[in-house]
């Protein structure tokens, strides 16, 4: 059987731990075939963030309408966008249904705290982009940003602000990792239900790039699986073998990468 095309509409990172660099991996590990349009080019490590250059929204545009006039693109994952010009651009082309599925991982701000994403241009994130896909996948502080709510840290609290974004966008998968306890649980909505993922918090400090791994693997995997539940507990299986197999990596002297293994090894 062929493998399904999967694209990642993202930033870069020299260092290979999140961007574009952990999306492609993650599609190779879990049997897509990749493709990528690069948003902005950004000069960061393990450490943190020094900066980043917007590629020009026409030139995104460009990249785009390029690649679709040529590949058939089964699932899509958009990460880092940056500002408020390339959300519209790449809300003009979702609406010409590129994909059959799409992933929204709303990156706002890098674990280091520089921001990815002009303030001022979640509302357009919010109310141009969200509808518009299948699935976003926004971590505590990004669910609490595009809420215009304080960051919430328990269950209870992460059950409220699901219902709230489930009016934005048809699913949405709130995750848990900037919580504490033992668990790293995550909250799915999705066809009207909830559900509530779990797996054990491994103890590393290797957790760069663990937002963009799981937006790309669900990507990578709906297409190979029956339905969005299927999809999303599966690519939280994989992220977690790759954080707990973070430690066999040493790249560079910060939060480094965690572990993008193929499966079949
Ligand atoms: N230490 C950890 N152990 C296990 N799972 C984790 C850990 N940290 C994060 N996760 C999981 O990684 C995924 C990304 O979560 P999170 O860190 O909240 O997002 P982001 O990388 O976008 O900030 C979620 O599925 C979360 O539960
Ligand atoms: C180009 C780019 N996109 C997204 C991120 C943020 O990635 P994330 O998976 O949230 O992990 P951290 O970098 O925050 O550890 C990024 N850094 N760069």
């Amino acid at each position: 059987m062929k493998p399904p095309v999967a694209l990642t509409i993202a930033g870069t990172d020299p260092s290979g731990g999140a961007g574009t660099s952990a999306d492609l991996k993650t599609f190779g590990a879990l049997g897509a075939f990749g493709t990528s349009v690069i948003t902005a080019v950004v000069a960061q490590n393990t450490q943190g963030v020094a900066g980043f250059e917007q590629l020009a929204p026409d030139f995104v545009r460009l990249q785009l309408e390029n690649l679709l006039a040529d590949v058939r693109v089964d699932a899509l994952k958009i990460g880092m966008l940056g500002d408020a010009a390339t959300i519209r651009v790449v809300a003009e082309v979702l609406r010409g249904r590129p994909a059959r599925y799409v992933v929204l991982d709303p990156v706002m701000v890098a674990k280091s705290g520089h921001r990815l994403l002009a303030p001022e241009a979640v509302a357009a994130l919010r109310d141009e982009l969200l509808p518009l896909v299948d699935l976003v996948t926004p971590n505590l502080p990004e669910a609490a940003d595009l809420l215009g709510q304080k960051e919430v840290d328990d269950e209870a609290g992460m059950a409220a602000q699901l219902a709230s974004l489930a009016h934005l966008a048809p699913g949405v998968l709130l995750k848990g990792g900037h919580a504490d306890g033992e668990e790293s649980v995550d909250l799915l909505a999705i066809d009207g239900a909830t559900h509530r993922l779990t797996a054990p918090r491994v103890t590393t400090k290797n957790t760069h790039g663990t937002g963009c791994t799981l937006s790309a693997a669900i990507a990578a995997l709906r297409p190979q699986r029956a339905d969005w539940v299927a999809a999303v507990t599966d690519a939280k299986a994989y992220l977690s073998e790759a954080l707990r197999r973070a430690d066999e990596l040493e790249i560079g002297h910060g939060h480094g990468p965690v572990h993008h293994y193929h499966a079949w090894w």
